[in-house]
C-alpha cells in the first residue's frame, strides 16, 4: 500500500541551528499517527514541512504517492491536507457555522462572476456546502451555539470549530497540532472520541502532535518519537513507551525541570 504522506531523509536547517535530521516516516492510509517529542524537539518544524509552510533544506516529501517537495502551501487543501494550529486560527467575530463554511470554500470553484452567469450550478454548491455544514455542526455536537461568534466561546469549544473548518476542507490527511493542549479531562476525552470518528466514520487518517500522553497512548495506531530533531523511536505506542531512548528523553527532561543532570 502507498503510503498517504511520506517524509524521506528531510532536514531542516534554521541558520547554524539543525531542527530537523533526516527524518523518514511513513503514515499509511486510515491511522491515527502521533508525533511526540520534548519541547524543541523539531514537530512544528515537521509539520509545517508536511504542509509546505516550510520547505526542507534536504530530503522529499510525497503526498498521495506525488511529490510535493517545494509546492507552495495554498494548494495542499485542495490536494486533501488540512491542519489545525498551536494557536487557535478562527475568525473570532464570526459564528460557528461561518467559520466552518469558510472551510467548505475550497470546494467552491465559482466566484462572483460564476455566480452572476451560472446562478443555477452555483446555488447549488452553495446549498450543498451549507448541508455539509450543518452535518460536521451535528457531528461536533455543537448544534446549540451555531450562531454565536466564536471569539465569546470557552477555549475547548474555540478548538473544535477549528476542527469543524479543517473536516469542512474535506482532507484526505487531518494534521492536529497539540489540539487537547490547555483542555480539562472532559474536552480531551470529547477530541479523542471526535478523532476516532473521524477515522471511522469519515475515511480520514490523521496526522497528530501532542504532549498528552494520554491520548496519544490511548488512540494512537503508531507514534513517532523527536529529540534535538532526530527521529530516535517509531513503533505502536506500548513499543515506542517501553523503548530505552524514548524513556532516557522524557527522564532528561522530568531530570531537568527539577534541577537534576540529564
Ligand atoms: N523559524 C525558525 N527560525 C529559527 N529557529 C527555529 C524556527 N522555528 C523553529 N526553530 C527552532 O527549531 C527547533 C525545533 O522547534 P519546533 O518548534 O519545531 O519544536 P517543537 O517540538 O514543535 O517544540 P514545542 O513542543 O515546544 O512546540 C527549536 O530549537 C526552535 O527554536
Amino acid at each position: 500500500m502507498t503510503p498517504l504522506l511520506e517524509l524521506s531523509g528531510v532536514s531542516k536547517r534554521f541558520g547554524g541551528l539543525d531542527a530537523l535530521s533526516g527524518i523518514d516516516l511513513k503514515v499509511m492510509p486510515g491511522q491515527i499517527y502521533s508525533v511526540i517529542g520534548p519541547n524543541g524537539a523539531g514537530k512544528t518544524t515537521l509539520f509545517n514541512m508536511a504542509s509546505c509552510l516550510l520547505h526542507p533544506s534536504a530530503g522529499q516529501i510525497r503526498f498521495g504517492g506525488q511529490d510535493i517537495t517545494g509546492k507552495p502551501a495554498h494548494l495542499m487543501p485542495r490536494l486533501g491536507m488540512a491542519r489545525t494550529f498551536q494557536n487557535l486560527a478562527v475568525f473570532k467575530h464570526e459564528t460557528v457555522i461561518d467559520n466552518i463554511l469558510t472551510g467548505m470554500h475550497t470546494h467552491l470553484k465559482t466566484g462572483i462572476l460564476g455566480a452572476a452567469l451560472f446562478w443555477g450550478p452555483t446555488r447549488k454548491a452553495e446549498i450543498a456546502a451549507r448541508e455539509a455544514a450543518e452535518e460536521i455542526v451535528e457531528f461536533l455536537e455543537i448544534e446549540t451555539i451555531r450562531d454565536v461568534p466564536v471569539g465569546t466561546l470557552s477555549y475547548g469549544l474555540q478548538k473544535r470549530v477549528e476542527l469543524g473548518r479543517a473536516l469542512a476542507m474535506r482532507p484526505r490527511l487531518l494534521l492536529l497540532d497539540e489540539m487537547v493542549s490547555g483542555m480539562n479531562q472532559e474536552e480531551t476525552e470529547d477530541i479523542a472520541r471526535f478523532i476516532l470518528d473521524i477515522r471511522e466514520e469519515r475515511g480520514i487518517t490523521v496526522m497528530m502532535i501532542e504532549h498528552d500522553m494520554g491520548i496519544v497512548m490511548d488512540i494512537s495506531d503508531h507514534v513517532a518519537v523527536l529529540n534535538f530533531g532526530r527521529k530516535i523511536a517509531d513503533g505502536t505506542p506500548q513499543e515506542v513507551s517501553a523503548h530505552p531512548a524514548v524513556v532516557a528523553a522524557y527522564l532528561g527532561v522530568a531530570e531537568n525541570a527539577a534541577g537534576g543532570q540529564p
